[in-house]
């Protein structure tokens, strides 16, 4: 991997202001109903998982680091923002042979000699933010204070704080909860820690990606409930082993990362599968076919799993080297699925589930509940609230099928819940989603993206 070029920044640098929360009060969005069958190709912007992973691992190398096609969204807007707090200099640069206005810029990651404390982070509502910095703030010359929106201030910390307390970084925290501060002293010895991650897979990424700059590295065991979301963890291993860091993940429950030198990365963004969601399920709803080039052959997105679920509740999924390609007849079937290694996708397969002829059972997913808002009594509320047979039970949803009508469709400054609501709103008329640039957290624009679904759809269907 060979550090990056140092193009000069490009006059896009200054923030956008996407990450900033917005206090305004947003009309509803009337979601559009879909006119006939799909025919469109869908181009979606970068993984967050994968953009907030490249950043931290960037800010940590020894050397420049180059990410082609970043998702910006407020998630990782406000990592890159955290991280300059930090000392860390992220420019925009436009990818070479682009000119500055057809080009999504490349971020180019330089670390500085050693990461700047005595900084205010906001994490907004980022899990990624908010769990990935603290282990990397341990490394900063003084303390870090962190905090976010008022529903961050309920997420789960406590491993992450109680694992950072055990390796003797003094963290001061509410209770388990954001704002904390974390009291970086230029270093951390590493060792062993014992957590319980069974809330979150985010714990375990955590301690990983900062674990290597540990000095004595890091060895992680969890213990408790299983572990959600585990194809993250994997994606967490494989970034730290494409930045030339040792980590053996050979034994269940426990990891463990070398110490290292972390090389600079040089690497493209693979376009955000969980965000792909609400778009490919748009054919199994509306029918037709939506494409999503760049739809990886090998990935370690949880999102992928969108596969078998699109297929098994009706859709044709081909998978070739240009991306994925759904067809559906508007037709669809329930499902019965665990779906506690890709927790993420519960909003869309729910919405999916409300609008399909036979029952749904969704398993394994009580931690949503410590998401961006609860989402099992979330999506019990909304799709309820518009007629669907849902029932909460402790560990995900059953949904029966029902005639469904039109109505509000609240978000709870939950990115997923908003664009559940623009699934549904595909078939059922008069379904209005409050605060829908909500959708913000993780895309850039949304509704730009859906209503040139709906609109490329109809021209093709249109005579000329
Ligand atoms: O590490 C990550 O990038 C993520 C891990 C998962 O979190 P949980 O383990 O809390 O479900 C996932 O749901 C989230 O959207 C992103
Ligand atoms: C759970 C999610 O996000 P976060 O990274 O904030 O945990 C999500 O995007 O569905």
């Amino acid at each position: 991997m060979s550090p990056a070029d140092h193009s000069p920044p490009s006059p896009s640098a200054p923030s956008t202001g996407l990450h900033r929360q917005t206090l305004t009060v947003e009309p509803d969005w009337a979601a559009p109903v879909a006119r006939g069958p799909l025919d469109a190709t869908v181009v979606l912007p970068g993984s967050k998982s994968l953009t907030n992973r490249y950043l931290v691992l960037a800010a940590l190398a020894s050397d420049r680091s180059r990410l082609r096609a970043p998702l910006r969204s407020r998630d990782t807007l406000l990592m890159a923002d955290a991280l300059r707090s930090l000392g860390v200099r992220i420019d925009d640069v436009t990818a070479d042979g682009d000119t500055a206005d057809s080009a999504v810029p490349d971020w180019v990651v330089t670390p500085p000699e050693r990461l700047r404390g005595d900084v205010s982070v906001d994490c907004g509502l980022a899990g990624t933010v908010m769990r990935f910095l603290p282990p990397v703030a341990a490394l900063a010359d003084g303390p870090v204070r962190l905090d976010g929106d008022p529903q961050a201030r309920v997420r789960p910390m406590r491993p992450v704080i109680e694992a950072l307390r055990a390796l003797g970084v003094a963290v001061d925290d509410d209770d388990g909860h954001l704002p904390l501060t974390v009291s970086g002293r230029g270093q951390v010895r590493g060792g062993t820690v014992t957590l319980d991650a069974s809330a979150s897979s985010q714990f375990i990424s955590a301690l990983l990606l900062a674990g290597a700059r540990y000095g004595e590295g890091l060895t992680v065991h969890h213990a408790g409930e299983p572990v959600p979301s585990e194809p993250h963890i994997l994606m967490t291993v494989e970034t730290l082993r494409d930045a030339g860091a040792i980590v053996d993940d050979s034994e269940p429950n426990t990891w463990r990362v070398e110490p290292s030198e972390i090389n600079a990365l040089d690497v493209t963004v693979e376009p955000d599968l969980s965000n792909a969601g609400p778009f490919v399920a748009a054919a199994l709803v509306a029918g037709g076919t939506v494409r999503v080039p760049g739809w990886p052959q090998h990935t370690t997105q949880a999102g992928d799993l969108l596969r078998e679920i699109l297929d098994t509740m009706g859709a044709d999924v081909r998978l070739d080297r240009t991306g994925l390609t759904v067809t559906g007849s508007g037709e669809l079937v329930g499902i019965d699925i665990d779906l506690h290694d890709a927790a993420e996708l519960t909003p869309t397969v729910a919405a999916l589930a409300a609008l399909a002829s036979t029952p749904t059972w969704i398993r394994g997913v009580a931690h949503i509940r410590g998401h961006e808002t609860d989402r099992l009594a979330a999506l019990t509320a909304e799709l309820g609230g518009l007629g669907s047979g849902v029932t909460e039970t402790a560990d995900g949803l059953r949904i029966s099928p029902a005639r469904l009508h039109g109505g509000r469709f609240r978000s709870y400054h939950d990115h997923r819940m908003a664009t559940a609501g623009a699934i549904i709103g595909l078939r059922v008329p008069g379904v209005e989603v409050e605060d829908i640039t909500t959708t913000r957290k993780t895309l850039p624009d949304f509704v730009g993206l859906w209503q040139g679904m709906l609109d490329s759809s109809a021209q093709a269907v249109l005579p000329r």
